[in-house]
């Protein structure tokens, strides 16, 4: 299996801080990967470094065999799926869902008026049908719950046939109906062998989709375990990870945590 992504030693450092602290970390062919941490441990720079939009201060970062600083990023970027909030911002709220998800195949976030594609569109429509948003093709992406906000930018993160496919808090702001139906919609694209790695950023292990098979957890920056799921993700790192006494439960195939009473 090969590297989709890979960072040896990266350090991000801002105002004399380092963000990114001295992180080398691999993701192959095929692999999903949770990534969990503390409020502020550097989750999502780590994203921006693995979609090109932010370059180490030290280290390299190779993305789908291409080092960073060596590369083209526009040839990189449209081999890379990000869905999150920077990404719900960055959206014209009067564009329908059906438009929004279509701009991607154009590398463009607003609509003109050129003639898109019919084969483009049938696939717009595909993804939308599969995240549960064909009710709501015509409606204005700025009147949509956050939830169908979610479901839509995972629809078109998926518009470019990417590689790599990065998710950034993606149930965050959720009732739980709506984490559920996400994640079981993400349980699906996780075990489809033809859907590209994943690296979903989260706070809850209970948002983790059956189908995710790693887990790299950060705090201060610092990688402090990173592996399997089965090994990896249990209540010792996770105490560590957060900083308070916390239990880790595999119920099936979902996970679930608590911390331990005040004595
Ligand atoms: N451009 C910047 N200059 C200085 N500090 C920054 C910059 N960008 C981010 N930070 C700081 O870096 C740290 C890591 O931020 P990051 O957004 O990666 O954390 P996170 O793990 O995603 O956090 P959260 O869970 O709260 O979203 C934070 O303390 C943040 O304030």
């Amino acid at each position: 299996m090969s590297d989709v992504l890979e960072l040896v030693d990266v350090s991000v450092v801002r105002d004399g801080r380092a963000l990114v602290d001295e992180v080398s970390w691999s993701v192959k062919e095929g692999e999903r990967w949770v990534i969990l941490g503390p409020n502020g441990a550097g989750k999502t720079t780590l994203l921006n470094l693995a979609s090109s939009y932010l370059f180490p201060t030290t280290g390299s970062v190779t993305i789908l065999g291409d080092r960073l600083g060596g590369v083209d990023v526009f040839e990189l970027r449209p081999r890379i799926g990000m869905a999150g909030i920077a990404m719900a911002e960055k959206m014209p709220k009067r564009q329908t869902v059906l438009q929004t998800v279509l701009t991607a195949a154009y590398g463009m976030t607003a609509t003109w008026h050129e003639d898109y594609d019919p084969v483009d569109e049938a696939r717009a429509r595909a993804f939308l049908d599969r995240l549960g948003m064909n009710e709501y093709l015509d409606r204005r992406f700025g009147t949509l719950s956050e939830g169908e906000r979610k479901r839509t930018l995972i629809a078109r993160a998926m518009m470019t046939d990417p590689e790599l496919l990065l998710l950034d808090e993606p149930a965050a702001g959720l009732d739980l109906g709506g984490r559920e139906d996400l994640v079981r919609r993400l349980g699906r694209l996780a075990r489809d062998p033809y859907a590209p790695s994943m690296v979903m950023v989260t706070h809850h292990v209970e948002e983790i989709a059956p189908g995710f098979t790693h887990v790299l957890m950060i705090r201060q920056g610092k990688v402090l375990a990173a592996g399997p799921m089965e090994t990896e993700l249990n209540s010792r790192n996770l105490s560590l990870c957060f900083g308070l006494p916390l239990v880790v439960e595999r119920l099936g195939d979902r996970w679930t945590a608590r911390g331990l009473p005040l004595k």
